[in-house]
């Protein structure tokens, strides 16, 4: 009945009897396009290609070790140039084993090569979020190569564990920061979210950090589609399908066939959250307990949410951000299934999370060099750039009898600019040092006018130079509206005068044109 397989990082798998449709791996050579309806995508249609043995061999150069992306349990990933280098796509090649014989089931143990069901359902499913199939091809031997989306920036796993034994591991300049790790696990629920919500729902069964794959834009993609099941757990495929997945991440009362439920990746996702906020790893010897829920869970319960920060990126200052992750986590690896939440209730959790960090991604910055703004929580991120790791904007700081210009933007980038000092001839704003990093600027502000300390100061219009990345901060109380725009004000009017007179000296002033404000309005608020 199945397999049980562990490589070091202790996988057990096993077969999937029922989730098989053999019409697309039996269609005749000259059917080279197939074109399905997406479950998880609204219906797009998704191209699958049946390539040839020959042009994958000429594509990774014979399956070269330039060529070689990674191992896993079942096969080894190649880096492929197709069509005359337009496509880059990854293979993989599945390791010669019981299921590459003749047959690619095993009938006697109902089984199915993870390859063959990688195929069966992404050609069903196709979403942004996820490593989708380009393709697929068999050799001589029967077996099954799968041609995928290439995914340059490694595994999140490689991210969060540099430097450690793992050979792809990722040097510490890209450990993410909070604002990534955040993105990273809003974009997985998001996947897994789409897998669940398709009909009938997918079930993913191996949702870990080495199955998550970093895009060229830097997001996070679902993958390794060897164990997934897709059908409605009443099904009898699903019902009779053994248990399987990774030790560490495998739902505890995942025991029998019955068991399965798509609370069981609920599970399996709040392991990968905890590990995404701790960096450790699901099961690691070297913490006491060595199981990342019975050491997390317990802090977590006793409100000690800084002891399982990475402290490798140290805690985010606004103690929200980990104190609601935690929390996520912790109910996703409840012990009981139908306690843990929907996976469309923790993306709608980790989305406040996300808006929380970008607040902190424009305020900290400013808190360095401004001194007595408001702090985060009178600030609303309204939009942001995704695909950078900080928000890229432009602040002008106003200041009585002068102004500073501060542009600000991702750390990531190491950009540095200067603060530019037009007519300075006031009081100190609290600048601290002289250079800022930024990575690409969004836009450039208007004249100041600046008005005797004391008096009210009003916000400039700005008219930003692109619409499309950007980050804006919002305060109700601060706000003040115009046929031209929305704009920002410090110090306030007469009434407002004397309560904030205090940040009249360092006011943080940002608005948009028309336009801009329209064009913000059409998006979402956050947008992953
Ligand atoms: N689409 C891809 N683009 C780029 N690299 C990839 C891609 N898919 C896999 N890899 C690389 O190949 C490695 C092996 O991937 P594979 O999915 O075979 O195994 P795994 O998920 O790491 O382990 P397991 O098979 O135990 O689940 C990955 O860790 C990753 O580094």
């Amino acid at each position: 009945m199945g397999y049980l397989s562990c490589n070091a990082e202790s996988a057990i798998a096993t077969c999937d009897p029922y989730n098989w449709d053999r019409k697309i791996l039996r269609r005749k050579k000259t059917d080279k396009i197939t074109t399905t309806t997406s479950a998880a995508g609204a219906n797009k249609p998704t191209k699958i290609r049946e390539f040839n043995y020959d042009e994958l061999v000429t594509a990774t150069g014979s399956f070269s070790a330039d060529a070689f992306l990674g191992k896993g349990s079942h096969g080894t990933v190649y880096r492929a140039s197709l069509d005359d280098g337009r496509l880059i796509a990854a293979v993989k090649k599945t390791i010669q084993n019981k299921y590459n014989n003749s047959s690619t089931t095993t009938t006697a143990a109902n089984c199915t090569a993870p390859a063959d069901n990688e195929i069966e359902i992404l050609s069903r499913i196709h979403h942004p979020r996820l490593v989708n199939l380009i393709g697929f091809c068999s050799d001589s031997n029967h077996r099954k190569l799968l041609v995928v989306e290439y995914m340059p920036n490694g595994s999140l796993y490689d991210l969060l564990h540099s430097g450690g034994d793992n050979n792809n591991a990722a040097p510490s300049s890209r450990l993410p920061g909070w604002s990534r790790r955040v993105r990273f696990a809003l974009q997985v629920a998001k996947a897994v979210q789409a897998l669940h919500s398709s009909n009938p729902p997918v079930i993913h069964r191996d949702i870990k950090s080495s199955n998550v794959l970093i895009d060229d834009k830097w997001s996070a993609r679902l993958g390794d589609f060897g164990l997934a099941l897709r059908g409605h757990v009443e099904d009898v495929r699903v019902k009779c399908t053994p248990p399987a997945g990774t030790l560490g991440y495998l739902d505890p009362g995942y025991l029998a066939p019955g068991d399965l439920s798509t609370k069981s990746d609920v599970f399996s996702f709040g392991i990968l959250l905890l590990e995404i906020v701790s960096g450790r790893n699901a099961i690691d010897v070297n913490y006491s307990p060595p199981s990342i829920v019975d050491w997390a869970v317990p802090l977590i319960k006793r409100g000690d949410f800084t002891a399982i920060c990475d402290d490798r990126v140290g805690c985010p200052s606004d103690p929200a951000v980990v104190r609601n992750l935690a929390v996520l986590a912790a109910r996703c690896v409840r012990s009981t299934a139908h306690k843990r939440p929907e996976m469309g209730e923790v993306v709608e959790g980790l989305k406040c999370v996300y808006k929380r960090v970008q607040r902190l991604l424009i305020w900290n910055p400013l808190r360095r060099r401004v001194q007595r703004v408001p702090g985060p929580e009178e600030l609303e991120v309204v939009a942001v750039d995704e695909s950078e790791e900080a928000v890229n904007v432009n602040v002008n700081v106003n200041v009585s009898g002068g102004k500073k210009t501060v542009r600000m933007g991702s750390r990531r980038n190491s950009k540095v600019s200067s603060v530019s000092n037009a007519e300075d001839g006031g009081d100190s704003i609290g600048l601290v040092g002289e250079r800022v990093i930024r990575s690409k600027s969004i836009g450039s502000f208007s004249e100041i006018k600046v008005k005797p300390a004391g008096v009210a100061v009003k916000m400039p219009v700005v008219r930003l130079n692109k619409s499309r990345s950007m980050g804006v901060l919002r305060s109700p109380r601060l706000v003040h509206c115009s046929k031209k725009g929305f704009v920002f004000e410090f110090g306030g009017e007469a009434g407002v005068k004397e309560k904030r007179k205090e940040t009249v000296s360092g006011g943080l002033l940002i608005g948009l044109d028309k336009k801009s404000e329209e064009e913000m309005q059409e998006k979402p608020l956050v947008s992953i």
